[in-house]
């Protein structure tokens, strides 16, 4: 007698990301490739819904950019969030990646800042810059809240939502209290790290992860301007840029360019079971398996300074 040869059953996999990535990840191909090992990938269609397009064994997503809008109350934006929860709060079986707690959670960056501080107290190795929640102009309200955070000058000031849009990108390196007139507010105002210009990026997918070196922004030194000499502090201008112009693989920029006084600078090494061990805790801590987590090297101390931690959707081909 024959024995029937049961295949294994259909995966079905529900997606979601915007359209920048769907042609970065060259969808067709991956659909392809996904057919052949039995998995069908089903884009979810957020403005109908998802109950109809399932059920899925496992839900793929980057809502970031609809959680940021979300949070500006946008009607389209809360009704596609709702959709989503109402799924996933009705299908239990379905694996979420990644849960949508950890997502909102790094979506601000006070939480997320917040989260880091709380990873690394026990860690000697491993730190992050201290910050403070800056809510208006006024310079003796802020002198006392950067005084009592440890915020030092210069500070990076960054929009309160962490991702999603243009605009959550766009910093200020801020020298003075008079400067923080000139950034968006809200903002979180963190202590300038000086890193030689190099950033690691650690990717993390599930139990596996890599790093990847990438431009960062030069030294900055509060009451230097730069390599034409010392002058106050308080005379020392704003320096507005987009993340995205000075971290990416290929960024180049005046800022992401050491002056000529730290070109020589040795940077202490990289320590890859530090990195390990950022990389598990952190993962532990969000129960999330993508994730993007920026981390520099002090220059002068060699101390390790967790930046961001974001969801991060990589592409991995074999
Ligand atoms: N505290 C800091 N000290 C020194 N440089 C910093 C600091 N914070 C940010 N930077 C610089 O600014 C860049 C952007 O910072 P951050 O990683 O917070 O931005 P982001 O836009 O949230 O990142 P991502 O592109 O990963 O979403 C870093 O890559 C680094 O060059
Ligand atoms: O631009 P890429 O596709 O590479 O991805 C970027 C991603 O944008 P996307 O999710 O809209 O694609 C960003 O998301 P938001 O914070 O704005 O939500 C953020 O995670 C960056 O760190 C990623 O850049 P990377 O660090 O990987 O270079």
């Amino acid at each position: 007698m024959e024995i029937p040869v049961t295949k294994p059953a259909k995966r079905v996999v529900g997606y979601w990301f915007n359209e920048k990535k769907c042609q970065k990840f060259r969808l067709a191909e991956l659909q392809a490739e996904c057919k052949r090992r039995g998995i069908e990938l089903v884009k979810i269609d957020l403005s109908r819904p998802i109950e109809d397009q399932g059920p899925f064994d496992l839900m793929l997503h980057k809502l970031t950019a609809l959680y940021a809008q979300a949070l500006s109350n946008d009607p389209k934006a809360l009704l596609a969030i709702k959709r989503v929860e109402k799924y996933i709060s009705e299908n239990p079986k379905t694996f979420i990646m990644d849960p949508i707690p950890g997502v909102c959670q790094l979506l601000q960056r006070d939480q997320t800042y917040h989260l880091l501080q709380q990873c690394t107290k026990e860690d000697d190795k491993v730190f992050t810059p201290t910050y403070a929640k800056l809510t208006t102009t006024d310079i003796q309200l802020n002198k006392k809240l950067l005084t009592e955070a440890s915020v030092t000058f210069p500070m990076v000031c960054k929009p309160v939502t962490g991702g999603g849009t243009k605009e959550a990108h766009e910093m200020d390196v801020v020298f003075n209290e008079a400067g923080i007139a000139e950034c968006t507010l809200p903002c979180i105002a963190q202590s300038f790290i000086n890193h030689g210009a190099v950033l690691y990026k650690l990717f993390v997918l599930g139990p596996v992860w890599f790093v990847v070196v990438r431009p960062s922004l030069k030294n900055f030194y509060a009451g230097v301007d730069g390599c034409y000499g010392i002058n106050k502090l308080a005379e020392q201008e704003t320096v507005h840029f987009n993340s995205h112009h000075v971290s990416k693989e290929n960024s180049q920029s005046p800022l992401n360019q050491l002056d000529p006084g730290d070109e020589k600078e040795d940077l202490p090494k990289a320590d890859p079971a530090v990195f390990n061990r950022i990389v598990t805790v952190l993962r532990d801590e969000l129960k999330m398996d993508l994730l993007g987590i920026d981390v520099v090297i002090e220059s002068r101390y060699g101390r390790l300074l967790m930046l961001m931690l974001s969801q991060v959707m990589i592409q991995c081909r074999t």
